[in-house]
């Protein structure tokens, strides 16, 4: 699937499977497409970018016959450009990488281009903007962290928001049709302030696979 299917004025939730239950992962995906979240939000950390391992491409392969959604990988990894077609082999459409990561951040934009995919830059908090503006015009979506990646349920920092309405506003001058997603504590509250501040892309991991009420109920909150 390609990204150009969905509008940049859209509201998409991305589910994080990092907060799925893993023994019944197939289950846990399925509920969510069910759910109507048209994204799945695959976390990928080598134990290096990030002081946490999660899992890689073949774990990807085995989920992608369980979902028709997008698949939407964020590559918490020191050296994205080894492991792009193996990303694209296990069936993502989208890849995401840190600015922080030891590559060339163009050459990795293009790389993942050439395998169909579309490509997304991400930074952690304490990583000025300046260092992905230079790509707006480059990539198809902007992740902004409101969290320090690495872990799953942590609190959203507010402070992330001048980023947000920063890179849409850039945006709307260079590339309109750019994609902006949030990362970190995302839940029924959140999930307002960020869309006020103009990101579409909402990913959500406890709020969504840990809702008490279920998978639809969590869909309706973060979308209402
Ligand atoms: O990339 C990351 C963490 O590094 C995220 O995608 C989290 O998995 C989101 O989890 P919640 O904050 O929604 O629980
Ligand atoms: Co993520």
């Amino acid at each position: 699937m390609k990204i150009s299917t969905f509008d940049a004025n859209e509201i998409i939730v991305s589910p994080s499977i990092l907060a799925a239950d893993f023994a019944n992962l197939a289950q846990e995906v399925k509920g969510a497409y069910d759910a109507n979240a048209k994204f799945l939000h695959l976390d990928v950390m080598d134990g290096h970018f990030v002081p946490n391992i999660s899992f890689g491409p073949s774990v990807i392969a085995k989920l992608r016959p369980c979902s028709e959604a997008f698949f939407d990988a964020h590559l918490m990894i020191s050296h994205p450009q080894e492991y792009i077609q193996s990303f694209h082999e296990a069936g993502c459409d989208h890849i995401t990488f840190h600015v922080e990561s030891d590559c060339n951040i163009q050459e990795v934009i293009d790389q993942i281009h050439s395998y169909g995919m579309s490509a997304g830059l991400t930074l952690k908090p304490g990583t000025d903007i300046d260092s992905i503006i230079p790509y707006l015009d480059k990539i198809q979506m902007v992740l902004i962290m409101t969290v320090e990646p690495g872990f799953g349920g942590q609190s959203f920092m507010h402070e992330m928001m001048g980023k947000v309405s920063t890179i849409r506003e850039h945006a709307n001058k260079v590339n309109p049709s750019l994609h902006i997603e949030v990362d970190g504590g995302i839940n029924k509250e959140t999930s307002k302030i960020v869309r006020a501040a103009g990101a579409n892309i909402l990913v959500a991991g406890t709020a969504f696979f840990r809702h008490p009420q279920g998978m639809q109920e969590a869909q309706k909150e973060l979308t209402s």
